[in-house]
């Protein structure tokens, strides 16, 4: 049973015609990708905007028509995967480094959608490490700026080179630990010299949808939305 699968099939449920829809990004996000692109095959109506250069290039090939964020003036839905969600709806994403973009779609979005396996449930986010998107020119100096928290943070490396973004920036990895205050957390980083962004999703989804390993599919709906 592909609990990712599950998680993103029931989602593509939400998506309906005339709709501006944000597609999401990473290994979750992919199965409502497919899903929403065999609805388009099967005559759906939308507009979407992906979150990532990889998201871009899925939908494409499947024939969902885009939009570029020059020409997006709003979003009706967005559907994204999250790395580490908490019962207070505060999410960790960026596991795959598009939170910016990820950010800017979900923030313009009149509802959101987070999708998951259980294994993203968790009491308390922190154990997964936060990902920061950090310009390159004074990496170092950021780098410096949150060790001096006590964050731990390591540069994103990945097949022996460092991580860049779709932006072309850098990814500093925040080892917290489960637990951590995430408020102070949050307002440190923001507008901190250096930082596009951070991977901090608080209270940002309307619901949320979990796969389980019983072929059970949960949607968890967010009082506060
Ligand atoms: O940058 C990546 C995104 O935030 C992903 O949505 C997140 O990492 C979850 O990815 P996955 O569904 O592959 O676990």
């Amino acid at each position: 049973m592909d609990m990712k699968k599950l998680a993103g099939d029931k989602a593509a449920e939400y998506v309906k015609d005339g709709m501006v829809v944000g597609l999401g990004t990473g290994s979750t996000a992919y199965h409502m990708v497919n899903a929403v692109g065999e609805m388009v095959k099967n005559g759906l109506k939308i507009q979407a905007i992906p979150t990532s250069k990889a998201t871009e290039a899925q939908a494409r090939e499947l024939g969902i028509p885009l939009l570029t964020i020059d020409e997006l003036d709003h979003v009706d839905l967005a559907i994204d995967g999250v790395d580490e969600i908490d019962p207070q709806f505060n999410a960790i994403k960026g596991g795959g480094g598009a939170l910016y973009r990820e950010k800017v779609v979900a923030s313009m979005a009149k509802e959101v959608i987070w999708i998951m396996d259980e294994s993203k449930l968790v009491d308390k986010i922190g154990a997964f490490h936060l990902p920061v998107e950090i310009a390159q020119y004074g990496s170092k100096q950021a780098m410096e700026r949150m060790a001096a928290y006590g964050w731990n943070p390591v540069l994103r490396v990945r097949d022996g080179k460092t991580f860049v973004t779709d932006n072309g920036n850098f990814i500093a990895d925040l080892h917290l630990g489960a637990g951590f205050d995430i408020q102070d957390v949050y307002s440190k980083l923001t507008g901190m010299l250096g930082v596009l962004e951070h991977g901090l999703f608080l209270n940002m989804c309307k619901r949320m949808i979990v796969g389980h390993s019983n072929g059970e599919v949960q949607v968890i709906e967010n009082p506060s939305k």
